[in-house]
């Protein structure tokens, strides 16, 4: 055949070629243009024909925007963002996409995220794409994250904000130095989560620095995951190629907690920190947990519960900040709960904050505003396909929910959706709450949501009212917004503050 066109045209067998993968390249783009159940959904035209519309627009760092413009544009449910992809904005599609046995697994976007250690993907809760073996790693651990196990990790809680107080009394209150309050907060949270996982500080609020290039090594991973997430099989020729491999078999985070691992190894304690805890998962279920998992579930610790909850912090202090009356109101109901005791001694306990109605209510219109995820959390459509928003998707279509577009649809929180309302999480009657609770997706939802949300919300609401309680803040530039960069995880930048002090320093003052 392709001898015969060779001798009727005269042409070299290499133009032959480029015309047959031309042709080739040009069906593809007509197939995909035109698959089946998705073409007839509303979306940029590029995206019908290659992902490629997808990478370059989350490589422009405002992925949630956009969605939330298209959603708004085409005035659609369902909004085609690549060949086979596909995003979602329907409440009702939450119990569809991420309900408990619905058959919506993980797709290759997380696979991406698999770090490497020695050579091969590190597996862990939060990336595989394998539903038997989530449920198989998950079961030994659960117990350790739930609403019960919390009273164990207060008192780590409590030393690291201490001494974060501190520290930002020393160097910010006392000399009325500007404070980059965004990052401190990053350095709390990365400090906390090694005080509960390995019973020490990490040295960020010691050293006011990334140790160990911790956190610049996440930012870069997370661009990589965010890119290379769009088209997954570029990470085969990239960060997981064979020379890549060999060149870092074990990356910086994964080697970090590693480095704690081996370190208890060597010295065996039996504290009852998460290390502990993951330890002792080994010896009971020995088929299960092996000393990779364990580090697998400590990397997993650092990794998915360090940025994402300084993101949710920043987003309740900035707001706050920006709205004064709120931020009264939020520091009356405060200083009722303390009272004349010292706040920063005797903080404010997880018991005593969870009834807190105006607190509550602040946390979660932060992460409402501003989820920690941008982009879509992806599932595979099931092999029989399905229904959403009254459209029948084929099995295999990308489909997902991005946190920012639910967040933002007017028909749930009102019209004004795109405002910091914490009353609206008081006001709303019942009917009307269970729908904004239903698609609050902050933490994810159904059979893979957020297994540390009870750490973060325990972190959240003892910090936030220490910090307002202790000091006064103020916005450098109070008419400045600031800096917003999705790359997976939507990060901020420009939290900066002028601090001094409110009621730090009260024990001291009484003596
Ligand atoms: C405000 C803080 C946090 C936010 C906003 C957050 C957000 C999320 C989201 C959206 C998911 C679902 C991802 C998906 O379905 O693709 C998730 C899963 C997960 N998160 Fe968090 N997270 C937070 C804190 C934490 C903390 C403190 C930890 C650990 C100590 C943690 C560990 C995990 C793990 C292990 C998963 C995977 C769970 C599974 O699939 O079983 N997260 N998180």
């Amino acid at each position: 055949m392709i001898s015969d066109i060779f001798k009727t045209t005269n042409l070299p067998l290499w133009a032959v070629f480029v015309l047959i993968l031309s042709a080739g390249f040009l069906a593809n783009l007509f197939l995909n243009r035109y698959k089946p159940g998705l073409r007839s959904i509303p979306g940029p035209f590029l995206a019908s024909f290659t992902n490629l519309w997808r990478l370059i627009d989350v490589a422009r760092g405002r992925h949630q925007d956009t969605l939330i413009n298209l959603h708004r544009k085409y005035k659609s449910k369902l909004v085609r963002i690549g060949p086979n992809a596909v995003s979602v904005a329907d409440p009702d599609a939450v119990r569809i996409i991420y309900g408990l046995k619905t058959g919506f697994s993980k797709t290759d976007f997380y696979k991406v995220q698999q770090n490497l250690s020695e050579g091969r993907p590190l597996e862990n809760l939060f990336n595989t794409l394998r539903d038997d073996f989530h449920a198989a790693i998950r079961r030994p651990v659960a117990n350790a994250y739930s609403l019960t196990s919390l009273l164990r990790y207060e008192p780590f809680v409590d030393t690291t904000s201490q001494f974060f107080l501190q520290r930002l009394d020393d160097l910010y209150a006392s000399t009325g130095r500007v404070c980059d309050l965004g990052t401190w907060l990053q350095y709390y949270a990365f400090d906390v989560i090694g005080e509960m996982t390995f019973s020490k500080r990490l040295g960020f609020l010691e050293t006011a620095n990334d140790v160990g290039g911790i956190i610049a090594d996440l930012e870069w991973r997370l661009t990589y995951f965010a890119w290379c997430g769009q088209m997954p099989f570029l990470d085969k020729f990239l960060v997981k190629s064979p020379i890549a491999v060999r060149l870092v078999p074990t990356n910086n985070v994964v080697r970090f907690t590693l480095g704690q691992v081996n370190e208890r190894l060597a010295h065996p304690s039996d504290r009852q920190d998460f290390l502990g805890i993951f330890l002792k998962a080994k010896e009971e279920f020995p088929e299960v947990v092996n000393d990779r998992q364990v580090t697998s579930y400590s990397t997993t610790n650092v990794f998915a519960g360090s940025d994402t909850t300084a993101i949710s912090l920043r987003s309740a202090i900035y707001h706050l900040l920006k709205d004064p009356p709120k931020l009264r109101k939020l520091v009356a109901e405060i200083d009722e709960v303390v009272g004349d005791r010292d706040c920063v001694q005797q903080p404010i306990s997880f018991a005593e904050a969870s009834k807190m109605p105006y607190l509550q209510a602040v946390i979660k219109e932060a992460m409402r505003i501003h989820p920690a995820v941008g982009l879509l959390i992806e599932r595979y459509v099931p092999p029989a396909g399905c229904e959403i928003a009254g459209t029948w998707l084929p099995g295999g279509t990308k489909v997902g929910i991005n946190p920012w577009v639910l967040h933002r649809n007017k028909e749930v929180y009102g019209q004004d959706a795109d405002v910091f309302r914490p009353e609206r999480w008081l006001e709303a009657e019942p009917e009307r709450l269970k729908v904004m609770e239903r698609s609050f997706l902050a933490f994810g939802s159904g059979s893979r949501t957020c297994i540390g949300r009870h750490i973060s919300m325990l972190e959240m609401t003892k910090v936030i009212p220490q910090l307002l309680w202790a000091f006064e803040f103020e916005l450098e530039n109070p008419k400045a917004t600031w800096d917003l960069r999705n790359y997976w995880f939507v990060r901020q930048t420009g939290l900066r503050v002028f601090i001094r002090r409110r009621k730090y320093g009260l024990s001291e003052q009484s003596h």
